[in-house]
């Protein structure tokens, strides 16, 4: 045990500890599963089920589209009232920073005035239109849950269930079928806000241009949005998933280009080394053939899908399955990507699986909440969470590069199509661009220091005219993070609107020293 502990992840990181401090670090780190057993999977359990026939409820009575307008007052009148007051301090919303897809939470969230925007339900899905009208804080679990019995989907569902619109609106969202639609704001095609001053806005691209590019990416530092009317497309309940096995970075980089650039529906890779990896497409079909074998990835006792798409390095082989849709769009949920094998490292083995798969995976919010100091310095110190978008001609020097510098496996990849539309990511063409996602601890040999390695890849992003997602750690300089994201549009709009006392600017929410 002695051992064990002086090799403890943060002593081996050059923390002075005592031998308290150690035993209890050990013990919290490596027997965390314990906990998140024991206590958060119930735990998570319970709260989905309370949420399930909430909204089942809500659902069926229809009663959310009515009560809308009286609760979007209510945020008004919250604006109103600090208008009132004197504009002291910034605003932000309620919503606790435990709750948000983020490693860290906002140190603003102790200190700004606290607007409440409790809008959780599906308003109106438009088939004749082809919309679904939502308020913010609908998660991705939630949506597909309404649309696809319905026959209906939005066209890009980011796969972690608990992602809200909100979020992925005011940040950023991203799934396997962006390379034909673009980023999350790239399908929405209204927005309904809350401004400065208290009044209600509903904007669409002609009716504000201004306003509708300068909202994605502005992390609600423009207003706060209550409403926004997505594109719905037609689906199917099966995709059939073709994998092909890719050995060389060379071999990984052609193929995944040119998967870029088909007509699949769906492109993403898993590399689980830098010359080995998986390469992805996908299209809806309607009903299997009857020879077909359908792999229901979904189910709790299935292997974490990122382990059976490794299973295909083994065999070599091209290959097909057909899936369905819901359980292809959520796919990294019940593993949440990569990262739960480090919290309870036995959650792929069968026997696990199959009692205690059903419960899996704990709400990360849950885990974000219970994680003790020590475990949040582990992780700081020894982890990386980034996702990189970097042009698609850049991917095989960014590889190499995130290779040297961190060597995590396994990295996902997926493809985007950047539109030439004005905003934060104003460029002069439309692009394919690749989303390079970073989740794991670094490997022993490269020496990885967070501050460092993510200024080094920082930087390099950067000279690509790559940009990097704001969910996660920024080191970047004020100055550096404006070259990254243009700010022209942005700075005209909060200019136009005062936002300047109501809300700080993007960096000023999102950089390391402005959360902990
Ligand atoms: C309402 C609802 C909310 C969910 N919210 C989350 C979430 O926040 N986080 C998360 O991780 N997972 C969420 N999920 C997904 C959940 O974890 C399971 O994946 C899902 O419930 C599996 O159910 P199913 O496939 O048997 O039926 P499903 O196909 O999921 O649907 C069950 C029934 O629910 C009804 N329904 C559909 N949409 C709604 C809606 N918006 N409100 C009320 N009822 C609806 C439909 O009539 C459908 O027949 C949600 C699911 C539902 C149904
Ligand atoms: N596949 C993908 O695309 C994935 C994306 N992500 C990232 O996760 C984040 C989304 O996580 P989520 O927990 O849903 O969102 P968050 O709560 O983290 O919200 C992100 C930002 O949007 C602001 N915001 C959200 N709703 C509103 C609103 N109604 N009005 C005004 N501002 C609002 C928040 O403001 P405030 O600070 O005031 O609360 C916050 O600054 C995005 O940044 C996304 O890029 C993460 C994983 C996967
Ligand atoms: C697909 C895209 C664009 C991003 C995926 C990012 C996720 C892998 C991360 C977003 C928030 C992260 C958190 C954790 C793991 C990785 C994410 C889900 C933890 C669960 C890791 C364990 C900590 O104790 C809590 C973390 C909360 C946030």
């Amino acid at each position: 045990m002695d051992k064990a502990i002086s090799r403890g992840p943060l002593a081996a990181r050059g923390f002075r500890m005592g031998k308290g401090d150690q035993l209890l670090e050990h013990v919290l780190i490596k027997y965390r599963w314990l906990f998140v057993c024991f206590f958060l999977l119930p735990a998570s359990f319970l709260y989905e089920l309370w949420s399930y026939f909430r909204n089942l409820i809500v659902f069926k009575l229809s009663s959310a589209p009515g009560k809308h307008a009286s609760k979007v007052q209510k945020v008004q009148q919250q604006v109103r009232e600090w208008n009132k007051n004197g504009q002291q301090g910034h605003m932000c919303t309620a919503r606790p920073g435990w709750q948000t897809m983020s490693f860290r939470q906002g140190l603003y969230k102790k200190s700004f005035y606290k607007v409440e925007v409790n809008l959780v339900d599906v308003l109106e899905i438009d088939t004749e239109n082809k919309t679904v009208r939502v308020e913010p804080l609908v998660s991705m679990g939630q949506l597909s849950a309404s649309l696809a019995p319905l026959g209906w989907t939005i066209p890009i569902v980011p796969e972690i269930d608990d992602l809200t619109v909100g979020g992925l609106i005011l940040g950023t969202g991203i799934e396997s079928s962006s390379h034909q639609f673009g980023l999350f704001q790239h399908i929405c095609v209204e927005y309904e806000l809350v401004l400065a001053d208290g009044s209600l806005v509903t904007v669409t691209k002609d009716s504000d241009p201004d306003l509708f590019y300068a909202v994605p990416w502005s992390y609600g530092t423009l207003g706060f949005l209550t409403a926004a009317k997505i594109m719905i497309v037609p689906c199917t309940k099966f995709i059939k998933l073709n994998y092909k096995p890719v050995y060389s970075l060379n071999d990984a980089v052609k193929e995944f280009s040119e998967a870029s650039a088909s007509k699949n529906q769906f492109v993403e890779g898993i590399m689980f080394t830098l010359n080995k990896g998986v390469i992805m497409t996908g299209n809806m079909i309607d009903e299997p053939q009857p020879c077909d074998k359908v792999n229901k990835i979904g189910l709790w006792h299935k292997p974490w899908f990122f382990k059976h798409v490794e299973s295909f390095l083994v065999t070599g082989k091209r290959a097909s399955e057909i899936l369905p849709l819901r359980d292809y769009y959520h796919r990294h949920t019940r593993s949440i990507f990569w990262e739960l094998q480090d919290i309870v490292p036995f959650g792929n083995n069968r026997l696990f699986r199959l009692c205690m798969g059903w419960l899996m995976p704990p709400k990360i919010s849950f885990l974000k909440l219970t994680q003790t100091d020590a475990v949040k310095r582990l992780y700081e110190n020894n982890h990386i969470i980034q996702d990189m978008l970097v042009p698609i001609t850049n991917l095989k020097e960014s590889m190499q590069m995130f290779n040297k510098e961190t060597k995590v496996y396994p990295i996902w990849l997926c493809p985007f199509k950047l539109p030439a539309d004005p905003g934060m990511l104003c460029a002069p063409k439309e692009r394919m661009f690749v989303d390079i996602g970073i989740y794991g601890v670094p490997d022993p040999s490269v020496n990885f220091k967070p501050m460092e390695t993510t200024r080094k890849i920082e930087e390099f992003v950067q000279k690509c005219e790559g940009f990097q997602m704001l969910y996660a750690d920024t080191y970047t300089t004020k100055e550096e993070f404006r070259r990254m994201f243009d700010h022209t549009l942005y700075d005209r709009v909060r200019s136009k609107l005062a936002c300047t006392k109501a809300f700080p600017e993007v960096y000023d929410k999102v950089s390391r020293a402005a959360r902990y």
